[in-house]
């Protein structure tokens, strides 16, 4: 477990650019350490945002997209190619737009796909898909993420993991079908903490004074099952990108001054 490290900037633009040229940053030298480098993509407005971001960075092209695996933290379960879906958004922000590998690219199953409309066996499929990719040297069931990335929810939800929900109980498991989720579409494809926390490098991402209450519980020491963002943490490091309005609540000795 990484102890949370907490960046603010101005505002929500800004901290979409840095983090998407932190990311650059970290791609390109998980490319150069070990050849490729894997990404845990979010959906949610401040994940996409830093697509876009990355879309426009002047630096994008140091990535070589054909040497990166990238993965989805959560999906909302609709059919594909709704425009709700978290892979259409990822590819309408970044994803179209540059050189990946197909291979390489790993969404989740749309409802009405090869797993009917069976959340259930779209997570067990993930998750078998995840073991494949898994190497000895990863020392369990998914990949060593290099970066999982993964907005906050007003309620502290990370990836599909509801506050007190089954899901953020889950312990064996590494991806699970979630029903029921208290923010639509109400059936969902989630990763679960054990697989979150086999990443490198979790960063959670946050603007907005609507975010701010939450940043602030899970930061200030409350449990997982409560606030599922204070659950997710990576083994080496855990970075939380948050901007004015998100950390308005969080006490000051938390963070550093300013940063923006
Ligand atoms: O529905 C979802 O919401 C969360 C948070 O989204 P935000 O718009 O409040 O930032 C997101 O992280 C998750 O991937 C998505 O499925």
């Amino acid at each position: 477990m990484s102890t949370p490290q907490i960046v603010v900037h101005r505002d929500k633009e800004l901290m979409a650019q840095a983090a998407a040229a932190r990311l650059i940053t970290k791609i390109v030298d998980a490319q150069a350490a070990r050849g490729s480098a894997s990404v845990v993509l979010t959906g949610g407005r401040n994940g996409n945002g830093l697509l876009a971001a990355l879309a426009t960075a002047p630096a994008r092209d140091a990535v070589d997209w054909s040497r990166l695996d990238l993965w989805w933290g959560d999906e909302r379960f609709l059919p594909e190619g709704d425009p709700e879906r978290n892979y259409t958004q990822a590819r309408e922000a970044l994803l179209d737009s540059v050189p990946l590998d197909p291979a390489r690219v790993h969404p989740m199953a749309p409802a009405g796909g090869p797993y009917g409309i069976d959340p259930e066996a779209a997570a067990e499929a993930y998750a078998a898909e995840l073991a494949a990719a898994s190497r000895p040297e990863d020392h369990g069931p998914v990949p060593s993420f290099d970066v999982l990335l993964l907005g906050v929810g007003p309620d502290t939800h990370v990836a599909s993991l509801f506050p007190e929900m089954p899901g953020v109980r889950e312990t064996e498991r590494t991806v699970i079908g979630v029903q029921g989720a208290p923010k639509p579409p109400p059936v969902r494809v989630s990763l679960t903490l054990r697989a979150i926390r086999a990443a490198r490098e979790v960063w959670l991402l946050a603007a907005g004074e609507d975010k701010a209450s939450a940043v602030a519980l899970a930061l200030s020491g409350a449990g997982e099952i409560q606030a599922p963002a204070a659950g997710a943490y990576g083994r080496s490091r855990t970075l939380w990108l948050l901007d004015d309005a998100a950390a308005a609540r969080l006490p000051r000795e938390l963070y550093p001054p300013a940063t923006s």
